[in-house]
């Protein structure tokens, strides 16, 4: 059993409670369908069941009687959940008018039930940008206690036959925070480092990245990777970790060896942290397109209740692959 099929089981045992807010986008649906015949969730789509039910005909499937449809302009949940975000919002201006049209929004209706307890995570992103998913995550699910960053991996798994080493590698931050400072970078670190462990079960090695190993350029882009390191040593003393190291020197021991980068990790990193989101998003984007790699995220870190995004370029797998990821998220923060 690789890692994902072990995820799938582990999701298939919590039998937790995904809502999904895009019930309009075909892929979203797929998933949804095969989430619920395998029992990977429970799921809820956010829509019109007429409207759903048109377009799994479309495509050709049948919606599960398992899968519950709500619309929100017609929930009961509706009062309770304007309610919420009235009490969440109202300090940044929120009326009670806003928050109630806030609500109807199938994103935030979606946070919302998972903010009351309704279900247990929200997965969304396929039809809308990263920026849009995150800022509704935050503002209503809200980072967990003692978290002030939230940040996003992606589950890379490579299991192609072209892949000399499989299994599954975990990327950070390909998705949120634009431009980390040393500090920030440090906790993205140390986050990443619990999300593959909750994941995986296996022990985090983490490889901070940049243009140089051991010192081979210097610039203060490599400083800030050398500063965070440092940072993460000095709060987390028990993880293995090193860097500023390039990703050849990470990946692959002969490298890790003639760059003067045996110790610690040897070349066999797991955690790949990029210094910064431009090189992240590309990165992993070249990963999943030109290497091969399958690429489930962005993931986040760091809220006090599963919400996940998507790329807009993401498949029907990718969604459910998420749903089950977010189902084990869940599960461990219970
Ligand atoms: C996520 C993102 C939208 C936040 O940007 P922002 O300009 O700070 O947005 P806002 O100012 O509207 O912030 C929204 C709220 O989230 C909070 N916030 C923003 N980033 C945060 C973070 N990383 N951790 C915790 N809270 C954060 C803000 O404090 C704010 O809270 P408030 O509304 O209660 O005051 C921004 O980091 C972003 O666009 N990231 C890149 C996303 C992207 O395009 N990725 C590439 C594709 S995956
Ligand atoms: C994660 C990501 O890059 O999302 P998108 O492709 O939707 O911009």
């Amino acid at each position: 059993m690789n890692q994902l099929e072990k995820i799938f089981a582990n999701a298939k045992r919590l039998k937790k409670t995904i809502i999904l807010p895009e019930s309009g986008d075909k892929r979203v649906l797929e998933a949804a369908c095969k989430a619920a015949d395998l029992g990977v969730a429970r799921i809820i789509l956010v829509g019109v069941k007429s409207d759903v039910d048109a377009l799994c005909a479309e495509i050709g499937i049948t919606r599960p009687d398992a899968i519950e449809v709500i619309a929100p302009e017609s929930s009961a949940l509706l009062p309770e959940l304007s309610k919420l975000y009235y009490t969440l919002r109202k300090h940044k201006g929120v009326t009670e008018e806003d928050a109630d049209k806030a609500a109807r929004n199938p994103y935030v209706f979606a946070a919302l039930m998972v903010k009351a307890g309704h279900a247990d995570g929200t997965v969304s992103g396929a039809a809308c940008s990263t920026a849009d998913v995150v800022r509704t995550a935050i503002q209503v699910i809200g980072a967990a206690p003692g978290t002030r960053l939230v940040s996003s991996f992606f589950l890379m798994m490579l299991e192609a036959d072209h892949h000399a080493k499989k299994g599954a590698f975990l990327f950070s931050d390909c998705g949120l925070v634009i431009d980390p400072d040393a500090a920030e970078l440090s906790k993205i670190a140390i986050a990443a480092a619990g999300s593959y462990t909750m994941l995986t079960g296996d022990t985090p090695r983490v490889a901070m990245l940049s243009f140089a190993t051991r010192g081979s350029a210097s610039h203060p882009m490599v400083d800030k990777v050398e500063q965070a390191v440092k940072l993460v040593r000095l709060n987390r003393p028990d993880l293995l970790v090193d860097g500023a190291l390039q990703f050849d020197a990470a990946f692959v021991p002969e490298i890790a060896k003639s760059k003067g980068a045996a110790e610690p990790l040897g070349g066999e990193a797991n955690i790949f942290i990029f210094p910064d989101l431009q090189a992240g998003n590309i990165g992993y984007k070249i990963a999943q397109r030109i290497g091969g790699a399958s690429a489930i995220g962005p993931v986040l870190q760091g809220l006090d209740k599963p919400a996940n995004d998507l790329s807009r370029g993401c498949s029907a797998q990718d969604v459910l692959d998420m749903i089950a990821v977010t189902a084990c998220q869940a599960g461990a923060q219970k």
